[in-house]
């Protein structure tokens, strides 16, 4: 009989998980908390966008594969395996991570298991979270239940999660017993057979894994940012540093994307939530280079504005701003510790007239930043801009021909915060082209 799995919290990650695992044949129950969320993934209507996502949930919600739920007893009594995939936000004005839903989860979760069971911690905790929770699994499953955690932290990326999902470049499983290995290698055999490596390991090397991973490639962004900022001091070129760079396979050219840096849902809290662990330790001093990493970054939203000030001539009072991106990256609704609404947000409050366009993450903006104004097309937002400011790089971005563009504004400034747009092009159409960390004109 083929296994019955469910997934807790089916946000952005668990969402994917819990449409993965059906397409990998299983039967799938999800549970959230939000009931607009379960009704609304139950309807085949995905909450956010996830490129793949849409298709692959309601050709499983067809094939009876996947159903949805708020019920937790449901949840224990029909689950061989559980993957808890809830959030794990930062504290409110602190570094560390908030714990409150996967303590919340698990503590909802054990009563109700009937049988024995694997419970899959997929969140991304502080080392320590899974021995902890084996604890409280230990004292809250009822008698008699074989219940056991292990931890297999998620690495897929907002844009690219559905391909990440069925095809991840490799599977970290956290265990205390074979019998744990054994039944994570049988829910992942078909993943496992087309290639991805498995690394068998303790729930504390696991669970750093995850942070590390997001510590490092946070560190290789910061890094190219602070060539960046070398750069602009010195009249060089970041873009033709980093390609330079890239050339060399020690060094390889992903990640090192200069620009406004790095925000989302994970990365920020991440580093952030490793240091606070870190010090928990006694091991603060190790992870010291992060918080420059993360100052490094929050420099990158605050020259940009200092950029636009400059192209609006020194002050924003009375200047129209167009702003091109809301979500923290291309290929997301995701709004997430946006740098483009940051920025936006900055300019602002020091008395900028700001319009907003993006082509996906309008309606999350609109909730969580009311005061700013939003625009249905590049188009409609860039009417009457003094300056225009690229900060997500959507590719709808580089089509723009920037010839019929400079007729609407009425001045023609774009500062790419992304690096993405052609200069030459924007040059020749008669438009001043700035950006971070390359030369001026
Ligand atoms: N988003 C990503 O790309 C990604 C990738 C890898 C790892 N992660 C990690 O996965 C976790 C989830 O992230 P996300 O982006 O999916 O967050 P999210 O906010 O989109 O989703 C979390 C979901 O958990 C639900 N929830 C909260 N408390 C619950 C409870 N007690 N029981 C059941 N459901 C509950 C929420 O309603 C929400 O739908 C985090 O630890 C994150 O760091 C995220
Ligand atoms: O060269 C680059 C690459 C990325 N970014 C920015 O970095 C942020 C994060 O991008 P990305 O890592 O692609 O997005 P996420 O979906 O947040 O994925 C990260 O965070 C997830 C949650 O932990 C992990 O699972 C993924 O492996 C990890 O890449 C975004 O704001 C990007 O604009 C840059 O500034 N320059």
């Amino acid at each position: 009989m083929s296994l019955k799995v469910t997934v807790i919290g089916t946000g952005y990650l668990g969402a994917t998980h819990a449409a993965g695992m059906a397409e990998l044949g299983y039967e799938v129950l999800g549970l959230d908390v939000d009931a607009e969320k379960v009704a609304s993934l139950a309807a085949g209507r995905v909450p956010f966008y996830e490129p793949g996502l849409a298709e692959l949930l309601t050709r499983h919600l067809d094939t009876g594969r996947l159903r949805f739920t708020t019920d937790y007893a449901e949840v224990g009594e029909f689950g061989d395996v559980h993957f808890v995939c809830v959030g794990t936000p930062q504290k409110k004005g602190e570094f560390a991570a908030d714990l409150r839903y996967v303590d919340a989860a698990v503590e909802a979760l054990a009563p109700h298991l009937r049988r024995p069971t694997l419970v899959v911690g997929k969140s991304t905790v502080p080392v320590g979270t899974a021995a902890r929770l084996a604890t409280r699994i230990a004292e809250l499953a009822p008698a008699g239940t074989d219940a056991e955690l292990a931890w297999n932290p998620e690495f897929l990326r907002e844009g690219f999660a559905v391909q990440d999902t069925l095809h991840p470049d490799r599977l970290v499983f956290g265990v205390t017993s074979a019998a744990a290995e054994a039944r994570l290698r049988e829910v992942y055999a078909a993943t496992i057979e087309a290639g991805s490596p498995v690394v068998v390991t303790d729930y504390a090397t696991a669970e750093l894994v995850k942070v590390s991973a997001n510590a490092f490639l946070s560190t290789k962004i910061s890094f190219i940012n602070a060539m960046a900022e070398v750069c602009e001091a010195a009249g060089a070129d970041v873009v033709k540093l980093s390609e330079s760079l890239g050339y060399d396979e020690r060094i390889g050219r992903r990640f090192l994307g200069a620009g406004l840096g790095f925000g989302g849902g994970c990365l920020p809290k991440d580093i952030r939530a490793f240091m606070a662990r870190a010090g928990e330790l006694g091991a603060d001093q190790a992870l010291t280079f992060l918080r420059e990493v993360d100052a490094i970054n929050m420099r990158r939203r605050s020259r940009m504005v200092d950029l636009a000030r400059e192209q609006c001539g020194g002050g924003f009072l009375g200047r129209r701003i167009t702003v091109l991106g809301a979500a923290f990256k291309p290929e997301s609704d995701d709004i997430r510790d946006s740098p483009a609404l940051n920025v936006a947000a900055q300019i602002q409050l020091q008395g900028g007239q700001v319009t907003v366009y993006d082509p996906k993450a309008l309606d999350n903006a609109r909730k969580m930043y009311p005061g700013l104004n939003y625009a249905e097309s590049a188009e409609e937002a860039a009417e009457g801009a003094h300056v225009v400011l690229h900060l997500t790089e959507w590719p709808e971005f580089r089509e723009i021909d920037p010839v019929a563009f400079g007729k609407l504004v009425a001045e023609q400034r774009v500062v790419d915060g992304r690096n993405a747009l052609d200069p030459d092009r924007w040059r020749a159409a008669g438009w001043t082209y700035r950006a971070l960390g390359r030369p001026n004109a």
